[in-house]
């Protein structure tokens, strides 16, 4: 139903990685929105999953809460999402580790396909580190946003989605995208084992509608070479604070 949105891509594990890059660039060059399913496959999808429910259990994850106003009584929150920061390399983490070298794998290469080692202009070369979050149910959501609005150097914005058997009807949770330049949105549900990418900058505003059951995803930014020296530059000459993640 995206009319000129792209169509979510059905992952085969026949699929060569060349396929998969060129879907990539093709898609975030024609739409600046790119969704793959069955990105891992059911059963390392659902190693992944365990460790992430291990880690919630484990009580490490940190409200990511902001408020428009702390000290406004209706302090309506602007998102309330929990989260947590980790690089791969922790302890029982082994499968988000293997998750972030392929999703490292798929966007490097791409960007070195993409006609003379750049997609939409960018050249890649590193990354924050994965942003585990929970939206814990009960409403919580993310209110209409831009993840990159000031240059701080993050170009792609990729998620991966765990929720089994998720069912927007039913839980709401629902990514809606509202691309620049058009009135349509793309509408992504957060189900299991799928992989997004859009640009990160002005050209994606996009929110997440309140969730009624607990919804994780891993989220990884890329950076840009260029533009991420130059919000560093800026950080150090005005101090000014360029997103530290
Ligand atoms: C400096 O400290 C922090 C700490 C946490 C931060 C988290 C986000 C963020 C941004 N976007 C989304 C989102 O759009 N999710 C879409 C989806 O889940 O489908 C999200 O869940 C979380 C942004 C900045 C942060 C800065
Ligand atoms: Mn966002």
């Amino acid at each position: 139903p995206f009319g000129h949105m792209p169509n979510s891509y059905y992952m085969d594990p026949s699929d060569s990685c060349y396929e998969i890059c060129h879907r990539v660039i093709r898609d975030m060059t024609q739409y600046g929105v790119c969704v793959l399913n069955n990105f891992l496959g059911k059963e390392r999808g659902l190693m992944v999953l365990n460790e992430v429910l291990d880690m919630y259990r484990s009580g490490i994850f940190t409200a990511g809460q902001l408020v428009s106003n702390p000290a406004s009584t209706e302090a309506q929150t602007i998102r309330s999402d929990l989260i947590t920061w980790i690089d791969g390399k922790e302890a029982n983490c082994h499968y988000i580790r293997q998750l972030i070298s392929q999703v490292d794998n798929i966007i490097l290469r791409a960007n070195k396909m993409a006609n003379n080692g750049r997609m939409g202009d960018y050249v890649i070369n590193g990354r924050t580190k994965a942003m585990v979050a929970c939206y814990p149910g009960s409403g919580s959501h993310y209110v209409k946003h831009v993840d990159n609005p000031n240059k701080d150097g993050r170009c792609i914005t990729a998620i991966y989605y765990l929720n089994l058997d998720w069912d927007v009807k039913r839980y709401g949770g629902l990514l809606r995208v509202f691309p620049e330049g058009t009135n349509q949105v793309a509408d992504i549900a957060p189900i299991f084992d799928r992989m997004l990418f859009f640009w990160s900058d002005r050209r994606n505003p996009h929110e997440v509608q309140p969730a009624y059951s607990t919804r994780y995803a891993i989220t990884l930014w890329y950076f840009d070479t260029h533009e991420r020296e130059e919000a560093l530059r800026n950080y150090k000459e005005r101090g000014q604070p360029s997103s530290s993640k």
